[in-house]
């Protein structure tokens, strides 16, 4: 594996048992039982129940499922504000179980920063001076802190609110400057808890933009918790599915929507708009010949919503999928039609992790 390889987080069959005895849990002989089981025999609670997987460097991976199911404390778990029973942990290669105080203090403060949903603002600063908090932890300067916070107060768009107090804000900004103040200290991934479940739906439409914006300016890694689906297929690169600690499924918004693991996974996603989801890459056939020459021209991760609006603009048959310059299929009405209606299988080009 090379250096660019390494996962940001690799968590390997992590356990986090509350209760007694809690240790004896993980590998023993109650391991396998449903929570109410467990609960009844142990009066143990496995929050998080044998997970493994990697974060990937530049991608953002929400984690989602209904409330108890665990996502709180698995994110937790990554930065040992929860400390887990048993697995194995690693940030950037290096085992973050071994850490002791002073190295896990300066992971939490430089290279995963939490965004949590209560906003965690300091009431008597400043917007500006919020955001140079972290700054002034590293020990950085008062004027070089006060340079980069005003950079980032900018960059989440709350230019000219700097001398505000937190309780001058709204909740949207409120929740920018929590943003900004974890951006500050350039951490290598972003962690965060239902950031904007306390913020009204149009509010939080916007901060889900800011995200997504920032993630495509800058690229950074970042662990997204939420109980909300449509969040979760706007914002992941990959999803993991939560369900009584465990994961049910890991893979991308389209692989979950497409190819839902089992039953549950199905339920979850039976009343997402699939043509939103899936991609034209997935419901294209060869084209015959002679259907290379007409038709509007769609790109294979164009959403199938995308593809219908251009076949029906075009008043044709179908549309060419075309990949650099090469056509690599097409789709007809047959096709999109089948996506709409589910009895079209997706072909997610990747499988589940
Ligand atoms: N300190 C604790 N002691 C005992 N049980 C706990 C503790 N913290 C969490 N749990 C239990 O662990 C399970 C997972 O909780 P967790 O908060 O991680 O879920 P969640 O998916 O984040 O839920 P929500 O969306 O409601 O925040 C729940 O059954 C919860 O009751």
């Amino acid at each position: 594996m090379t250096a660019t390889d390494t996962p940001v987080f690799a968590v390997g069959n992590l356990w986090k048992v509350f209760g007694p005895k809690a240790d004896r849990v993980p590998g023993g002989e109650h391991a396998e039982l449903s929570p109410a089981e467990l609960r009844e025999r142990t009066g143990c609670t496995a929050a998080v129940r044998d997970v493994s997987f990697d974060v990937r460097k530049g991608e953002v991976f929400v984690v989602m499922g209904l409330s108890g199911s665990g996502k709180s404390t698995l994110v937790r778990c990554l930065t040992r504000l929860i400390e887990p029973t048993s697995g194995t942990l690693a940030i950037d290669g290096e085992d973050v179980l071994a850490m002791d105080r002073t190295r896990l203090r300066e992971l939490r403060r430089h290279r995963a920063a939490m965004v949590f949903q209560h906003f965690g603002l300091l009431p008597h600063r400043t917007v500006l001076d919020n955001v140079a908090y972290g700054l002034e932890i590293q020990g950085l300067g008062r004027a070089e802190r006060r340079r980069r916070a005003a950079g980032l107060v900018e960059k989440v768009g709350l230019a000219g609110l700097e001398g505000r107090r937190p309780s001058q804000l709204s909740g949207g900004q409120q929740q920018r400057v929590g943003l900004a103040r974890a951006l500050a200290v350039d951490p290598s991934v972003l962690l965060f808890d239902e950031p904007f479940s306390a913020l009204d739906p149009l509010t939080r439409r916007e901060m889900q933009d800011e995200v997504v914006r920032l993630h495509r300016e800058e690229g950074r890694t970042m662990v997204f918790v939420t109980h909300d689906l449509s969040e979760a297929l706007r914002l992941g690169t990959r999803i993991a599915l939560m369900r009584d600690g465990g994961i049910v499924q890991l893979g991308t918004p389209e692989e979950i929507v497409g190819s839902p693991a089992d039953d549950y996974v199905r339920a979850f996603v039976r009343d997402v708009p699939r043509e939103q989801v899936l991609t034209v890459a997935g419901a294209m056939r060869p084209p015959a010949a002679g259907e290379g020459e007409r038709g509007p021209a769609v790109r294979p991760d164009a959403t199938v919503s995308e593809a219908i609006e251009a076949v029906a603009r075009s008043g044709g048959p179908a549309a060419r999928v075309m990949d650099n310059g090469r056509l690599v299929g097409v789709v007809d009405h047959a096709c999109l039609l089948g996506v709409v209606a589910g009895t079209q299988a997706a072909n997610p080009r990747e499988v589940a992790a």
